[in-house]
């Protein structure tokens, strides 16, 4: 199947990588990345822990609701990202993970109340965080150098130090699960919509997959102007190697923040209901700037001369990345 997103290998940082990711997020938004430095074993961690927690009874699940913090459990239908399609909410399940902590003695702590079958996972779910930290500064450090801004404000450095893995943040490891075409599904439209069009709120979200999965996710190419279905990648090599390419979107706040230079690109997970399939999981990491970074105009002669859009519009009240996730977080939850 041919994808509508290309592969960027990054494991090289220099300025041609970075030339490569800055066209990919202008024009599509959405960028597959192989040399990512994560090995399958660490994805297929996190994807045990994952089964294991969707997999606990809906009762014991239902005591971790997701609290206005956005960390927790959320059930099916809770979520509607598209409240203008869906009348029902999103058919899907999620659990939100905050910052799971090594301490001194060598033992785990979750910063939210977690259920007891989960704390055999913590020590993976740990470094499955900091790995992908890792990887959106990585990231980050790419954007930077390719927008070339400007020294003395931080220079390629510019995002990375707004994105502290010991600051407070939206940053969140997520863990989805949505359900197959049942027969009762069949042949009814809205019944394939497992998450709802929407764009994400921060700044860069990393999204794993299970090679072998049904692929499920959409995006609303801005190149053709149509729906297009999002390919899962295969891993190229064995469980040491390097993982199956990450895909990786340009969320709303980089795009505001760069006045729209980095697109943040529409999607949905949709399953066709004309026959029966499996179900799905994937892991998304929402990367967010630090709650306290002003969202101004991103001091770079490529972003400058884009005027009067996103930060650049003339009498735009300056909101820092807390405020701006607030909004959003709002409108989407019934808590
Ligand atoms: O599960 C997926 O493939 C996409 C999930 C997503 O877009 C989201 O949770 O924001
Ligand atoms: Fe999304």
């Amino acid at each position: 199947m041919s994808s509508p997103v290309t592969i960027v290998n990054i494991s090289e940082i220099n300025q041609d990588t970075a030339e490569k990711l800055l066209k990919a997020a202008h024009t599509q938004g959405f960028i597959y990345l192989s040399g990512t430095g994560l090995t399958q074993l660490d994805v297929n961690k996190a994807f045990d822990a994952s089964r294991a927690l969707f997999s606990l009874p809906d009762e014991e699940k239902s005591r971790y609701k997701i609290t206005p913090a956005n960390r927790g459990y959320s059930k099916m239908f809770m979520e509607n990202l598209d409240p203008d399609v869906s009348k029902t909410g999103d058919p899907k399940e999620a659990w939100n993970i905050g910052a799971i902590t090594k301490q001194e003695d060598g033992s785990y702590t979750a910063e939210q109340d977690m259920p007891k079958a989960a704390e055999q996972y913590y020590a993976d779910i740990s470094t499955f965080q900091q790995k992908c930290y890792d990887l959106m500064r990585k990231i980050l450090l790419l954007l930077g150098m390719s927008l070339k801004i400007d020294k003395e404000a931080g220079g390629d450095n510019y995002f990375v130090e707004r994105h502290d893995p010991n600051k407070l943040s939206g940053s969140i490891l997520r863990m989805l699960h949505y359900p197959g075409i049942s027969e009762d599904d069949l042949g009814k439209p809205e019944r394939g919509i497992r998450a709802g069009a929407h764009t994400d709120y921060g700044s860069v979200t990393l999204l794993f997959q299970r090679p072998g999965d049904v692929p499920g996710l959409e995006i609303y190419s801005p190149i053709s102007k149509k729906w297009e279905l999002v390919p899962v990648e295969d891993a190229p090599g064995g469980l040491n190697d390097d993982c199956a390419p990450v895909l990786v979107n340009i969320a709303d706040q980089l795009s505001y923040w760069t006045a729209g230079l980095l697109r943040s690109t529409i999607h949905r997970v949709r399953f066709p209901v004309d026959k029966t399939c499996g179900e799905r999981y994937s892991i998304a990491f929402f990367g967010h700037p630090d709650h306290d970074t002003l969202l101004s105009p991103i001091p770079s002669e490529l972003v400058q001369k884009r005027e009067g859009r996103g930060a650049n519009a003339k009498g735009e009240k300056i909101l820092t990345a807390g405020e701006h996730l607030r909004k959003r977080l709002d409108a989407t939850y019934s808590y």
